[in-house]
């Protein structure tokens, strides 16, 4: 199983050369491995790089201030600042689409910083003070509506390569009520010895929630995604920080009524540490997008995919599925 690697330019540059190429490329890497990696995707190495700084920049102020922006830990949509160890994701697996079943209690050697759209009023950003990284707002809230302008550009060109109505994922998916999340990982130094404990992971196994995710991740590896049909995880190769690996979430899975399966992902060592008893797994950082369904939206599948005379998923709103998964993660 291999994640394809798509050239975005042929969508960018809206030339009709390559584009049923990069199409077909999309649907056939997503419905084999739930993953693709876009490059040339139209956000520059500068923009990405200067992302990372500001994560690494936001993670190393002082614990009062971070305190001061905490997300406050429940259902509703997380912003501000989540402590390491906050967020469980293997209890965010056990919930999701596969209903696996883990007794032990695992924990997440991480900490995250979560923002939403400038328009969302319902849930306000909770911003560290502006003297202590002054370019940190604006910076991060152009990068929220660039991204945003990514994840419409690839479920636009998903419609076209299911030949779909136009708009169908996008009216469900819109500028103004947009409730994707923008999210830095920092996961800190840890002993080799620690995580191979198997108490603590980087980040357990699981599915995102949103409709799909755009990531971008550091060099220093340690991202996996399960292989299908065998069930093993293979490593995401860490090349330019400024590839884009774009993941199908729960929702899409849902709209797609199960074509379009979710991509399981975890963290765990580095491939180069894995041979390694003794040592310290360098920290690492991550930034994603989730794009996120609208809250009014329904994330029941759409007819277009419905062969059967039932639907495999229930039909609910984006805000009730999204409160029903995430009141088991914490
Ligand atoms: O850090 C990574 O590479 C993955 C992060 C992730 O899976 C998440 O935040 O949901
Ligand atoms: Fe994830």
């Amino acid at each position: 199983m291999t994640i394809l690697t798509i050239d975005w330019s042929p969508i960018t540059t809206g030339q009709p050369e390559g584009r049923s190429s990069v199409l077909r490329q999309l649907r056939s890497s997503l419905e084999a491995c739930g993953f693709v990696r876009i490059v040339n995707h139209g956000l520059s190495e500068d923009f990405v790089n200067n992302l990372f700084e500001l994560n690494d920049a936001f993670f190393h102020l002082a614990a009062e201030e971070k305190l001061r922006i905490a997300n406050v830990p429940g259902p509703n949509p997380q912003r501000g600042w989540s402590q390491v160890g906050a967020e469980n994701s293997a209890s965010l697996y056990r919930q999701g689409l596969l209903q696996q079943s883990l007794d032990e209690k695992l924990s997440d050697a991480r900490e995250h910083w979560d923002q939403g759209s400038a328009n969302d009023l319902d849930f306000p950003n909770r911003w560290p003070g502006q003297k202590l990284i002054p370019e940190f707002r604006p910076t991060m809230e152009n990068a929220f509506e660039q991204l945003e302008k990514v994840c419409h550009s690839i479920m636009s060109a998903l419609e076209e390569a299911y030949q779909l109505p136009q708009g169908v994922f996008c009216k469900r998916m819109t500028h103004e009520k947009n409730a994707s999340e923008f999210r830095f990982n920092h996961y800190p130094s840890i002993e080799i010895e620690k995580l191979r404990a198997g108490k603590i992971g980087r980040i357990w196994p699981h599915y995102d929630l949103g409709v799909i995710t755009l990531l971008f991740q550091d060099q220093v590896g340690g991202l996996e995604i399960e292989d299908r049909p065998s069930g093993d995880f293979v490593p995401v190769e860490t090349r330019s920080k400024s590839d884009l690996i774009v993941n199908v979430s729960e929702i899409l899975t849902r709209w797609t009524n199960g074509r379009l399966p979710a991509g399981l992902h975890k963290v765990s060592l580095p491939p180069s540490l894995q041979n390694l008893e003794h040592g310290v797994v360098p920290e690492r950082y991550s930034i994603a997008y989730f794009g996120k369904a609208d809250r009014d939206a329904s994330v029941g599948p759409l007819k277009e995919f419905v062969t059967g005379d039932k639907p495999r998923f229930e039909d609910m709103t984006a805000i009730q599925y999204h409160r029903q998964r995430l009141s088991s993660a914490y």
